[in-house]
């Protein structure tokens, strides 16, 4: 990787509030809006990475928590990093960390240092500081690096939220010292404040002025209604800079997806479409289809027939739905690379009508065709 080719975003067009860009990195661009595979421990699961990468993703998503436990990250620098251990030479992003020790481990404090916790894997004490976080990160070798954050589940009360809102803040600050002046990678802070409007607009513009080369909006998708959270993008957005990328952690389904674009959101990660594809559920043109249904045992059409994905057109529904009743390893292969093509797709239109000016009527035409949904 070459230091050569500084991390930068370019806008390439706007319709309304929706844009379309490309962000550049050592390691190759991502087109936006774009939506990131979750590949949390090393793998976006049930996915060869040529799979992933042949269909659209520009750049997948590692985990600073599960990474950090294992295989630990002084030995994924011995061993060459992040991406030449799985086999990925794009972009990666990685998140600090912080959302997970709160969502998956025990015994955990939050204080002015830090995280304290114990793993959910063997029990050992970690303690992980904003300036831990940032070392971890630069050790798997990250492109994409999230400050450490307090991230609150909501419902919560207002002062639970402005005390986290505030600790993220400073932690924000520690973060961008950690992270120094590297200038082919990013350090993106989190703009947190619940559903709080005057907390959100305090978080944003107190780290806009930190000059950061992105901005995530954090603290949402974590129970709130999805109007709720398209509020927290509208409050946000204006105060966020239009020359920076902006990200919504842990979102979501294609309709909170094509709402955040509508709303002016650039990059996107969450775990639906692989981990629904192991459950059996197939996202596709026409909504979602579950096919541990019965009605499918004997439905010899594809789920997709226009499909450019070999797991949408090349298999039938009754073998897919026979795959799942029989908890078969391909039924999870074939979901997942469905869901993940699925979703490339859907974010490869959006840009494209972006780019036309079209975009209302792409969310129209595209929210029509999941309502012809349940075959
Ligand atoms: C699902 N909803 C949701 N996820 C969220 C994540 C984890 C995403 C990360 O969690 C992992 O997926 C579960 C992936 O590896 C991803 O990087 C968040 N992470 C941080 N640091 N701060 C947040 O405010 C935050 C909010 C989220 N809301």
């Amino acid at each position: 990787m070459t230091d050569s080719v500084p991390f930068g975003f370019n806008l390439l067009a706007q319709d309304d509030t929706a844009r379309t860009g490309v962000i550049t990195t050592p390691r190759g661009t991502i087109r936006t809006p774009a939506f990131m595979p979750v590949g949390t421990a090393a793998t976006v699961k049930a996915m060869y990475p040529d799979q992933v990468r042949d269909l659209g993703a520009d750049v997948v998503l590692g985990n600073t928590y599960h990474l950090m436990l294992r295989p630990g990250p002084e030995r994924m620098a011995r061993l060459g990093g992040l991406h030449r251990f799985m086999n990925w030479d794009r972009p990666i992003l990685t998140d600090s960390g912080g959302f997970q020790v709160m969502s998956l481990s025990a015994l955990r404090k939050i204080d002015e240092q830090g995280v304290t916790f114990r793993s959910h894997i063997d029990g050992t004490a970690h303690h992980m500081s904003p300036e831990r976080s940032i070392e971890i990160q630069g050790l798997l070798g990250s492109d994409i690096q999230m400050q450490l954050d307090e991230c609150v589940r909501l419902p919560a009360d207002h002062a639970a939220i402005e005390k986290a809102m505030h600790l993220s803040l400073r932690w924000a600050e520690r973060c961008r010292v950690a992270f120094g002046e590297q200038p082919g990678r990013a350090l993106f802070g989190i703009v947190q404040g619940g559903d709080v409007p005057a907390l959100r607009v305090e978080s944003a513009r107190a780290l806009t002025d930190l000059d950061l080369k992105g901005y995530a909006v954090g603290g949402l998708a974590v129970g709130e209604p999805q109007e709720v959270m398209f509020a927290m993008i509208e409050t946000v957005e204006p105060h966020l800079p239009a020359a920076k990328p902006r990200y919504l952690m842990g979102v979501g389904t294609p309709d909170d997806i094509l709402g955040a674009v509508a709303r002016g959101i650039d990059m996107f990660d969450c775990v639906m479409p692989t981990r629904a594809g192991r459950h059996g559920l197939a996202y596709t043109r026409h909504g979602r289809v579950n096919l541990r249904n019965a009605r499918h045992a004997e439905d010899t059409a594809p789920l997709d027939e226009a499909s450019t994905c070999p797991a949408a057109r090349d298999y039938s529904r009754a073998y897919l739905h026979h795959l799942v009743r029989s908890n078969e390893i391909l039924g999870m292969m074939l979901l997942t690379w469905n869901n993940l093509a699925y979703y490339q797709d859907l974010m490869a239109g959006a840009r494209a009508a972006i780019r036309d000016g079209r975009y209302a009527d792409y969310c129209t035409s595209t929210r029509a065709g999941w309502a012809r949904s349940e075959r």
